[in-house]
């Protein structure tokens, strides 16, 4: 049995978007299973319940997704164990994603992940800045990356067009990303704080 069935994740997630398909569902169930077998055991994420799983990490990502700009390839920049590139990825099939992570055991819960729930996505297991240096993405994602702004400027060099940012209105406040610009400031539902940020290259 899953944790939480695909009716009562719909339930939660419905005030980030409503009537999510069956499959996508089924998809984050499994997703959910599979994070919480893992965090039993390797501290993959603080957020423990599987209800606030299902809403601050799959509601944000996916919220994030509903705004994602047009993009054939986005880089989730130091996706941890998957937020908010996979959820996103779920949501967007036509989009070529890559999930960049360079702690060894996020990875193999990553590469777990992708393999068991049949998803065509890339992992990038080291860090972003030993990409090669010609690598672009149309759309680069960050959520709470520690340095956030070497992150940024990381992100800048990676970005074709897009850089789509998941933070909180406090830590917004003071950030300027070299060569883009804010473009829409969409405030994350069930939250006070959380906001998502589309920059764009001038
Ligand atoms: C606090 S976690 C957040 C993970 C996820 N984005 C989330 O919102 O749950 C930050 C992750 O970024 C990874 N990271 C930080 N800098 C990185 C870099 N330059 N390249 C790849 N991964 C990086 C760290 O290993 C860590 O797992």
């Amino acid at each position: 049995m899953p944790t939480l069935t695909t009716a009562v994740i719909g339930y939660l997630l419905e005030p980030f978007l409503p009537d999510l398909p069956e499959s996508l569902l089924a998809s984050l169930s499994a997703y959910l299973d599979l994070l919480l077998k893992w965090n039993a055991r390797t501290n993959l994420t603080a957020i423990r319940t599987p209800e606030e799983i299902v809403k601050r990490h799959f509601g944000e990502s996916l919220f994030a997704g509903l705004h994602l700009p047009e993009s054939a390839t986005l880089l989730d920049y130091g996706t941890g164990a998957g937020f908010p590139g996979l959820p996103i990825a779920l949501m967007h099939p036509e989009v070529r994603v890559t999930l960049a992570e360079s702690q060894n055991k996020k990875v193999s819960f990553l590469r777990e992940a992708v393999r068991s729930l049949g998803v065509s996505i890339d992992v990038w297991p080291k860090r972003v800045e030993e990409m090669p240096s010609d690598l672009r993405f149309d759309c680069v994602t960050l959520r709470a990356v520690d340095d956030m702004e070497a992150a940024l400027r990381g992100a800048s060099l990676r970005s074709r067009s897009k850089i789509v940012l998941l933070t909180s209105q406090g830590a917004a406040q003071q950030i300027e990303i070299s060569g883009f610009q804010e473009e829409e400031t969409i405030h994350v539902p069930e939250s006070s704080d959380r906001i998502v940020t589309i920059f764009a290259r001038t």
